[in-house]
């Protein structure tokens, strides 16, 4: 298979914290996903923003689609279109009197990849892929929950077809059942395109029905990495404490 993400050997500290990342490396190919999983503060989202290259690593080396990424150099307009993110808490993406059909537009008229016209049929069919009415694309943020405006972020991550979908902890503010829907969608994607996904959460059942593949971290670093269908050959003890706990409730 063809390697869509690679990391090696990536570390990040904070001035607060050192290596809040130590040494990690993790594979994604295309069309997999991924996920990663551990507690909070073991370093997920820290690692989300590098591969989205919102931060910075101090150590290590982020090669995708076969070339490593330098986000100095000009390549750095195509990687942020070619990598998407999908953050926890919805509401912080929109201003509350945003009309959704403006929010789900923007990416395909900044990034020059439509016409007014092209962008709007487009979005109102993005909308039907995440099960949301076309209508609407005239309602404004407020008026939704907080599932659906998470469908609709998701809906605009997907629709300018990245390579990578990078979802931290994207379902943790929502109910079961909003929840629910936002996996269909996943599913639906992976069953559909050759889109990766990585998929960080806290929740290892979630996961593992997200994902083939999933890191399991702790304290900065990988502990353990399985298929998702052998979680209960689990051989580190953090990761069997997570089983543990999923099996318990
Ligand atoms: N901007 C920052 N400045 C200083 N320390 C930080 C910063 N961001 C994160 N940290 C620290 O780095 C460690 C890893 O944080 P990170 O947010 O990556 O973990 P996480 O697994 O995503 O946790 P959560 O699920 O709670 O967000 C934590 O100890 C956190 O307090």
């Amino acid at each position: 298979m063809d390697a869509t993400l690679q990391i090696n050997n990536l570390s990040k500290s904070y001035k607060e914290k050192n290596k809040a990342v130590k040494n990690v490396s993790l594979r994604v190919e295309r069309g997999e996903a991924v996920g990663l999983v551990g507690e909070s503060g073991c370093g997920k989202s820290t690692l989300a923003r590098i591969i989205c290259g919102l931060l910075k690593q101090d150590e290590g080396e982020i090669i995708f689609q076969d070339k490593p990424i330098n986000l100095k150099a000009d390549r750095h307009k195509e990687y942020y279109r070619k990598v998407q993110m999908v953050f926890q808490n919805p509401l912080a993406v929109f201003s509350p009197h945003m009309r959704i059909g403006k929010f789900l537009m923007e990416p395909f008229l900044n990034f020059r990849l439509m016409n007014k016209k092209e962008a709007w049929e487009h979005c109102s069919s993005l909308l039907k892929w995440v099960s949301l009415p076309e209508e609407m694309m005239h309602r404004y943020a407020n008026e939704l929950s907080g599932g659906q405006l998470q469908r609709v972020v998701l809906a605009r991550a997907i629709g300018i077809k990245p390579a990578l979908l990078v979802c931290d902890e994207a379902t943790s503010s929502l109910d079961v059942t909003a929840q629910h829907d936002i996996v269909k969608v996943l599913m639906n994607l992976k069953a559909q395109q050759s889109m990766s996904i990585v998929f960080i959460t806290h929740d290892l059942a979630l996961a593992q029905q997200v994902c083939q593949k999933i890191y399991v971290m702790k304290d900065g670093e990988i502990v353990e990495t399985i298929q998702s269908h052998r979680l209960q050959e689990a051989k580190n003890d953090y990761t069997k404490s997570l089983i543990k706990a999923v099996f318990t409730l």
